[in-house]
């Protein structure tokens, strides 16, 4: 891969790329501060024809508080930053191992290895339209576009409980809805089962994805504050399940697997 300036000298920088249940990721090391990104190079990297491609591109970095292994940033091909993403957290507990705990934009992410599955503490979901954030006042269980529910896991979701074909054609322009002045991953929810559900989500600047982590713990915090599912319940994706609890006035728990893919090197051409 080649990004081209007038003087230039050629970096290498490691890769590894990983998938949490088919949401893909690269994953980039700078804990020794020897990367500079720009906007144009996570989009370039992350084109599937262009690049590598994947859904998100995920920056380690050393972290900055206290109690944290790490920290994190998650960007979306169109070259935009995510405050959270729970499968490439997953991912990031694989790649550090030990059980870190994960600094992001959304606080600190305790993850455990559990068997051969790991678990991210996700935080706490936030309810109040304000936080999600909505353009303007709303009943965040109830919002007057599809009968959806909205929350945020440190990015906005919207969950609508309609089928899951639907994702395609209504995901496109309920990303770009004016009530989500910072634009809005839309989740499309079957309810099985008071304790499973099958989901499909339009990513915010990545598009329609086998999966998604925060997505899935969007789903089940809107469900269950509406009782149609309860507090426990198992989210079934393209490739796989997660398991998400969500504690009585507490956090979000997320259960699934992470994978390694393949590790590799990218070329740039760097401005001297
Ligand atoms: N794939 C993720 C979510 C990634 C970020 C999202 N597209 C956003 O912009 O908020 C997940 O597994 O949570």
């Amino acid at each position: 891969m080649t990004f081209i300036s007038a003087q230039s000298a050629s970096v290498k920088i490691a890769f590894t790329k990983m998938h949490g249940l088919g949401n893909d990721f690269i994953v980039l090391d700078n804990r020794s501060n020897m990367i500079t990104l720009t906007e144009v190079m996570i989009r370039h990297i992350c084109d599937r024809h262009l690049g590598i491609g994947c859904d998100q591109l995920v920056l380690l970095s050393n972290p900055t508080l206290e109690g944290a292994s790490v920290r994190v940033q998650f960007f979306n091909p169109d070259g935009s930053e995510a405050g959270a993403c729970g499968n490439a957290s997953r991912c990031v507990a694989k790649f550090i191992g030990h059980n870190p705990v994960i600094e992001t934009q959304n606080g600190l992410l305790p993850t455990f290895k559990e068997g051969e599955l790991y678990r991210v503490v996700m935080g706490v979901p936030k309810l109040a339209w304000q936080d999600i954030p909505l353009s303007h006042e709303a009943d965040t269980a109830h919002l007057p576009l599809y009968d959806g529910a909205a929350c945020s896991m440190g990015n906005p979701h919207l969950t609508l409980f309609r089928p899951i074909k639907e994702a395609a054609l209504l995901g496109p322009e309920l990303e770009h809805h004016a009530l989500f002045p910072q634009r809005a991953n839309i989740g499309f929810a079957e309810i099985l089962s008071p304790t499973h559900m099958r989901l499909r989500v339009w990513e915010r600047g990545a598009g329609l994805t086998l999966a998604c982590g925060s997505g899935a713990c969007a789903a089940v915090v809107n469900a269950a504050r509406r009782n149609l599912v309860k507090r426990k319940c198992t989210v079934t994706m393209e490739k796989g399940d997660l398991q998400i609890i969500w504690e009585e006035n507490g956090p979000v728990h997320m259960i699934g697997p992470a994978e390694t893919v393949f590790t590799g090197q990218i070329l740039m051409d760097q401005a001297v």
